[in-house]
């Protein structure tokens, strides 16, 4: 079956990481939304971590304007705390994507872990839902999550490709590749549709649209990067490429 063109989401925390490095305003979080959205990004993310380490309530404020108005879909990624539950229900984001969170972590290091604490979760997945929010759980490629993530009434899944994109021995690549691969299948079988996203970059996320069953990308600390040397427009523009070259290589 041919397929589609997959969506680019584009993270934009870590512009925020830099502003909040000087408490100032500079460099504006929406600025870079507005210019992602403007190089040909889907769809803007934004993680609203409980200690507001990066993105603030203003920013959440602004980006569901700014995305409302361009007609995108805002991604609000938030912890399974009734803080973000009710922020969430306040902001009505197009999607709501529910992700672990450590106070100490520097990044968010693995997935939600859904199974085993379904009775927590699912009420957060089902008030989300009634609200109209598209709900995606960050979880690890494995059965036992997809499974649970099903089980909880989620939309979508999206596999945190950190250790994929993290490993260099070329054996372990192929085994976390084929975990995601594997994982990414059932959850189609399961009515999930399949994203994923952390850590990825050109070539990471090229060898991983080798998964037939990935909707969309989330992508930002390296787009974000790497516009310090090329700018943003060209990152993005220059990522939609490498998304685009990939689909079309495997509909070959
Ligand atoms: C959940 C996730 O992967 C993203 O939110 C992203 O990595 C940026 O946020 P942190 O680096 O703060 O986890
Ligand atoms: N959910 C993953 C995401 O939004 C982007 O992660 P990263 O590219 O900043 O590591």
């Amino acid at each position: 079956m041919k397929r589609e063109r997959v969506r680019l989401g584009v993270n934009i925390d870590h512009v925020a990481t830099v502003r909040n490095a000087r408490g100032g305003a500079h460099p504006d979080p929406a600025r870079a939304a507005e210019a992602a959205l403007a190089a040909g990004a889907d769809g803007i993310t934004a993680h609203l971590r409980e200690d507001r380490r990066h993105i603030t309530d203003a920013d959440i404020d602004v980006l569901t304007a700014l995305c409302r108005r361009a007609g995108k879909p805002l991604n609000f990624e938030m912890a399974v705390t009734e803080e973000m539950l009710a922020i969430a229900l306040r902001h009505r984001p197009h999607a709501a994507c529910l992700v672990p969170e450590r106070r100490e972590e520097v990044t968010t290091e693995g997935g939600l872990a859904v199974a085993g604490h379904e009775a927590r979760i699912a009420p957060v997945v089902k008030a989300l839902s009634e609200a109209g929010i598209r709900v995606s759980l960050f979880i690890e490629p494995s059965e036992a999550q997809v499974e649970a993530a099903a089980a909880v009434g989620a939309q979508v899944v999206e596999f945190h490709t950190g250790r994929y994109c993290h490993l260099t021995d070329p054996a372990e690549r192929a085994f976390e590749l084929d975990r995601l691969a594997a994982a990414a299948a059932q959850a189609d079988i399961l009515g999930l549709e399949v994203h994923a996203g952390h850590g990825l970059d050109y070539a990471t996320a090229s060898v991983v649209l080798e998964i037939p069953e990935i909707k969309e990308l989330n992508i930002g600390h390296f787009l974000i990067g790497e516009a310090v040397f090329v700018g943003l427009d060209a990152a993005i523009r220059r990522m939609r490429t490498a998304m685009d070259e990939a689909v079309a290589g495997a509909n070959r």
